[in-house]
């Protein structure tokens, strides 16, 4: 199976980070996500409840996300990809992280981890 539903530049506001001045302030960050699955189903009957909803996803992110504490992003990509498996009919992720604005000289710095099949 190829079939890959998309999640591109979403940006989730949370508490991240591995300094003290860090956990003190919201910084933004940017996912981007492809999701495996099957979509001919949903396809064939055109059909929402059949299809992985992408807006579900994102607000299920969003919440997931904003809510976390952590310091490495490292461990905000394992837990989304965790979370992906199990909640939604995915049967693999291949998932972004980036966070814009962390090192001034580059223009974003992020982590890329694949999990599950499809890939
Ligand atoms: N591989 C990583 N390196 C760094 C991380 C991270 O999450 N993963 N985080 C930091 C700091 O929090 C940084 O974003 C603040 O400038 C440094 N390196």
């Amino acid at each position: 199976m190829t079939d890959l539903v998309l999640i591109q530049g979403l940006r989730i506001d949370t508490v991240i980070g591995v300094y003290q001045w860090e956990k003190e302030i919201w910084q933004t960050l940017v996912l981007d996500l492809e999701l495996a699955c099957d979509v001919a189903p949903a396809a064939a009957a055109d059909d929402i409840q059949q299809a992985l909803d992408y807006a579900a996803i994102s607000d299920r992110l969003t919440a997931y996300v904003s809510a976390m504490r952590v310091e490495l992003i490292e461990t905000v990509a394992e837990r989304c990809a965790t979370l992906l498996l199990e909640e939604f009919a995915v049967v693999g992720v291949r998932l972004t992280v980036n966070k814009p604005g962390a090192v001034p000289q580059a223009e974003s710095v992020g982590v890329r981890i694949v999990r599950g099949q499809g890939f």
